[in-house]
């Protein structure tokens, strides 16, 4: 039996335990770059981040000293680009996001990105693999349907792969998907939640207006879904040139990281779509789907599964299926032929 003052300090030691819990350690691969700059500064407004290490094969430091001037108490680091300071940056990491690679220039797709991003994101993630076997890897380089399995493979070959640790980062989908449809209602974003499955290109991003309760037809059903599948072109078109999504995107990888952390840190019920190994299609042949995803201590809690559809619907997944098993085949292929 325990008195109750035993209790109390066991109360006040799960509370001190718990706060341990909430100092976590985010690593951001690719920092000084255009998603990597804004990401990094919204980790540091994260008073649930207590280090932030920032590494890039340029200006992570100068980033890191400028970052660390904001008064947050994280402490920021910014790492040399060497095998040491890669390894030093990932050490003890619980989250490390890489938005390391080559953003798109207009007339490019995403699977252009190939040539140049598979083999930075297999590189990035056999150090990640070495150094921080054990943390929730996101991955935002694009191509994601085909990156996130090179990363698996990576870590599968080297005999630390964790299924419910790895994320493609495709909460952008999302939060494009809610602003548009706000934009056409004239409601506000915040309250507007609709569902994206599939992966992370064009017609492979498959928004589920039916699940919520929104009734589009004709052209403006079909003029939504192609904004919210070809959303990262119009960026890529007004950039002209100089780049793709940044700020939206450093906004949904602070989002997504913020979700975990908060999982990780016990709180329930923490839902966000991404792009994970996923049961729901590997019998057609597809090892990746984006689904709504519950988060938890473990990463991956639970998938839910796509539910039920209208007929159109069901079109664009049979078409999204088809072009993602190509993508994620490609990536496994990459890292068998090239280790
Ligand atoms: N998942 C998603 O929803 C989105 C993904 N993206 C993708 O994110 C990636 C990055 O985009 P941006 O930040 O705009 O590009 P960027 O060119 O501005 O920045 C990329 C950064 O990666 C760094 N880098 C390159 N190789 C590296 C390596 N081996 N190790 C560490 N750092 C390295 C570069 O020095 C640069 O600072 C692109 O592939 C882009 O397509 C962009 C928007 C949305
Ligand atoms: O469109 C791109 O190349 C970048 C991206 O993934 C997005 O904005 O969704």
């Amino acid at each position: 039996m325990f008195t109750a003052r035993q209790i109390f300090a066991q109360v006040q030691r799960r509370g001190f335990a718990a706060s341990a819990r909430q100092s976590s350690k985010v690593t951001v691969l690719g920092a000084a770059g255009g998603i990597g700059q804004p990401l990094s500064l919204l980790l540091k407004l994260n008073p649930r981040v207590s280090q932030l290490a920032l590494y890039d094969i340029r200006l992570a430091p100068g980033v890191a000293a400028d970052i660390g001037h904001i008064n947050t108490k994280s402490e920021v680091r910014g790492y040399d680009p060497t095998p040491s300071g890669l390894a030093e940056a990932l050490k003890g990491a619980e989250i490390v996001l890489i938005p390391a690679g080559v953003p798109r220039k207009p007339g490019m797709t995403r699977d252009d990105l190939f040539n140049t991003n598979a083999s930075i994101v297999r590189d990035l993630a056999k150090a990640a693999a070495d150094h921080a076997p054990e943390a929730n890897i996101l991955i935002i380089s694009n191509p994601v349907n085909s990156t996130v399995p090179i990363t698996a493979e990576v870590f599968k070959s080297k005999g630390v792969y964790n299924p419910k640790r790895l994320f493609g980062v495709t909460t952008l989908d999302v939060v494009r998907a809610s602003r548009f449809i706000s934009q056409i209602k004239g409601t506000d974003p915040a309250n507007e939640n609709i569902t994206v499955v599939g992966g992370h290109s064009g017609a492979t991003i498959v928004p589920l207006l039916s699940q919520s309760g929104v009734n589009l037809e004709g052209e403006q059903l079909d003029s939504y879904v192609r904004r919210v599948q070809f959303g990262g072109d119009e960026v890529v078109q007004a950039k002209d040139g100089a780049g793709s999504a940044t700020l939206s995107m450093a906004m949904a990888g602070a989002r997504f990281a913020e979700s975990l952390l908060k999982a990780a840190q016990g709180q329930k019920n923490v839902i966000e779509p991404t792009f994970v190994d996923s049961p729901l299609y590997k019998d057609q042949g597809v090892e990746y789907f984006a689904s709504n995803v519950e988060l938890g201590p473990n990463g991956v809690e639970k998938i839910h599964p796509v539910g039920k559809i209208t007929d159109h619907e069901q079109k664009l997944l049979d078409v999204c299926l088809k072009d993602l098993a190509g993508n994620i085949n490609k990536g496994v292929k990459f890292v068998k032929e090239n280790p």
